[in-house]
């Protein structure tokens, strides 16, 4: 119920906040609504007993009142709705918003990977509806509120007995709740599995892989194993409906066998002359009213449950996301000494093993370094550390000797530019998915152009009808759908579009180039990286398994099974004859 009342609280203070006067008129609406049905009813007591005892003047007034109170119960709820229709449409957006900068959370990104919270994003993802019926139903709610007192008041003057009708609806009551924490309970149970669905799903249509789904010939094994996920789900889900649905009934059931009581005993009153007919009347109609109010309090209690939950989902993912870190200290205008990692050790967070341990490296301001290692060695892991996508279990990050943590995430993110791996598709237009890389200059032509001729990217053009204007990817009707080297250039502009970074990443951001082309572009980024680098301190991250253009880097970092094995200059380390030298000569050797 505490939960209910606050997720009430904070609906109502997002609606307040949307659109005051709509707010206002809304619920002045539905409350002229709700109470006219019980005042309806009275009106009829009294019409009743004016035809009874003939006074048709008296009758065809009462009659009018109907009339009008009826009109007014039909109406005005309609009104409000058409009135917070739009605010349910913007509490929706609003909690929309909420979501998306919660799944981007400021810190970091572990809590896409926390099963717990990452059921919790998956049912709310489904959820953000229940904000738009949480509002009809809080408003709805007030009124009936007010309905159901202005019953509870009038049943009392016909016969105190009759007040414990509205009490029968206590088990309806309860019984509806139990019968949601059931449903509840089955949806984040069943929500690995649909997400894992989702998921296969995703990739048996998407175009993106389908060249490997045909070639394996994975289509019937990614159904088969679709359809079992989604029975697993769809079966627990199930069983939990029914027996929600029995626990339901079973409240029902009791204010049913109140209603029928009550009606006894006002028509045995009224043989025995203690009512008039107008008072049976009024009985009748308030008792048939207290029905639909405990039907629609029920159904109005599950819509503000759900939204509540919806809530406490929110605020969970919000308490472990927004972990704020130490302090807010603005990231340096430029690097003077560097960024040093101190006795760093990461374990991912939905997993036992060690990622990264006992971590000491140096990452001196202004020069290139480069990771390389085996696959799984820890690489890109040390990346995501430097971005503060997650923050090291143990030891520090530290930025011209202040904490990472201790940065404000959104401005030190705004410091990185970054090309990745698993980089994005963009289906925008040419300019925007390269000028995304620095939004303040999404529109700037010549920035974009720029960013391309440093990435050695501008190629790409040469085959687009319109250059920067033409439209990319298979979704858009007239959109030209790249090749993976292309993409790659796209998204290698996009990681050179900011110009005063502290940090520039770049996780293999080049493997669909060949090797020459790769070679030929880093050659001429160092150039231009080390001149920067002088005047903002700039380090560039440099994940590559080309040892041709690895050698380019100041400082080499080999990484190994999650520690680091080796660090110095090409030179050093051919000469030290270590793992590098061995991985260098095979390379060389390979090439030769
Ligand atoms: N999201 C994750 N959750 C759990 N474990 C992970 C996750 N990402 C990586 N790992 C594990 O962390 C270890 C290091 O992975 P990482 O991606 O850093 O390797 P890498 O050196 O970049 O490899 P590659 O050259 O293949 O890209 C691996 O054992 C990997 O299985």
């Amino acid at each position: 119920m505490i939960n209910v009342l606050a997720g009430c609280r904070q609906l109502l203070h997002t609606a307040w906040r949307m659109d005051r006067a709509r707010t206002v008129f809304s619920i002045i609406l539905m409350v002229c609504g709700a109470v006219a049905a019980p005042l309806l009813a009275v009106g009829l007591g009294w019409m009743t007993d004016a035809v009874v005892g003939g006074r048709w003047r008296e009758a065809a007034w009462n009659g009018a009142l109907v009339a009008v109170l009826g009109i007014v119960s039909l109406t005005f709820s309609h009104f409000a709705h058409i009135l917070y229709f739009e605010l349910s449409e913007l509490a929706e957006i609003d909690f929309d918003k909420q979501l998306i900068a919660l799944s981007n959370g400021t810190v970091g990104i572990a809590h896409h990977e926390r099963a717990e919270q990452a059921d919790s994003l998956t049912v709310l993802q489904h959820e953000s509806r229940r904000f738009r019926t949480g509002l009809e139903a809080l408003l709805n709610g007030m009124g009936l509120a007010l309905a159901m007192v202005l019953t509870a008041v009038l049943l009392a003057r016909l016969h105190p007995l009759l007040l414990l009708l509205p009490l029968a609806a206590i088990p309806p009551l309860f019984t509806g709740r139990v019968a949601e924490g059931r449903l509840d309970a089955a949806k984040t149970k069943t929500a690995e599995p649909v997400r894992l669905a989702l998921n296969l799903f995703g990739l048996a249509t998407s175009s993106r892989h389908a060249g490997e789904v045909r070639v394996f010939r994975l289509e019937d094994e990614l159904r088969r194993r679709r359809a079992e996920l989604w029975e697993q789900a769809t079966g627990g889900l199930h069983r939990a409906q029914l027996a929600a649905a029995g626990i339901r009934v079973a409240g029902q059931l009791v204010f049913a066998a109140a209603y029928v009581g009550g009606v006894l005993l006002i028509l045995r009153d009224a043989a025995n002359g203690r009512h008039s007919v107008g008072d049976v009347v009024l009985a009748v109609a308030l008792a048939a009213q207290v029905n639909q109010q405990v039907t629609l309090a029920v159904a109005l209690m599950q819509d503000l449950q759900r939204m509540a939950s919806a809530y406490r989902r929110m605020d969970h993912i919000r308490a472990a996301v927004g972990a704020p870190g130490l302090a807010e200290q603005p990231p340096p205008d430029r690097l003077r000494e560097g960024i040093v990692l101190s006795g760093v050790a990461f374990s991912y967070p939905a997993s036992e093993a060690t990622a990264l341990r006992d971590v000491d490296l140096t990452l001196p301001a202004g020069s290139i370094v480069a990771f390389v290692g085996e696959n799984g060695a820890g690489k890109t892991t040390l990346v995501k550390l430097l971005c503060g996508f997650y923050q090291p279990t143990g030891g520090r990050v530290l930025v011209d000797g202040v904490d990472l943590r201790a940065l404000p995430m959104p401005a030190w993110r705004q410091r990185i530019a970054a090309g990745f791996q698993d980089f994005v598709r963009y289906e925008f237009l040419v300019q925007q998915a390269v000028g995304v890389g620095d939004l303040a200059r999404i529109d700037d032509a010549g920035a974009v152009r720029a960013a391309l001729d440093r990435a050695r990217s501008a190629d790409v053009l040469d085959h687009l009808p319109d250059g920067l204007r033409s439209q990319l990817g298979k979704s858009h009707a007239d959109g030209a759908e790249l090749s993976g080297g292309q993409w790659q250039k796209i998204a290698l502009g996009r990681a050179l579009m900011r110009d005063t970074p502290l940090l520039l990443v770049l996780d293999e951001p080049t493997s669909a180039l060949d090797p020459q082309a790769e070679h030929a572009l880093f050659e001429r980024y160092a150039e231009q990286a080390r001149r920067v680098g002088e005047t903002t301190g700039a380090i560039t991250v440099l994940v590559s398994h080309r040892f041709s253009t690895v050698r380019m880097a100041d400082q080499i970092v080999v990484v190994r099974d999650g520690r680091v094995a080796e660090v110095g200059s090409h030179a050093e380390l051919v000469r030290r004859g270590g793992q590098y030298a061995e991985l260098y000569a095979l390379q060389a050797q390979a090439y030769r």
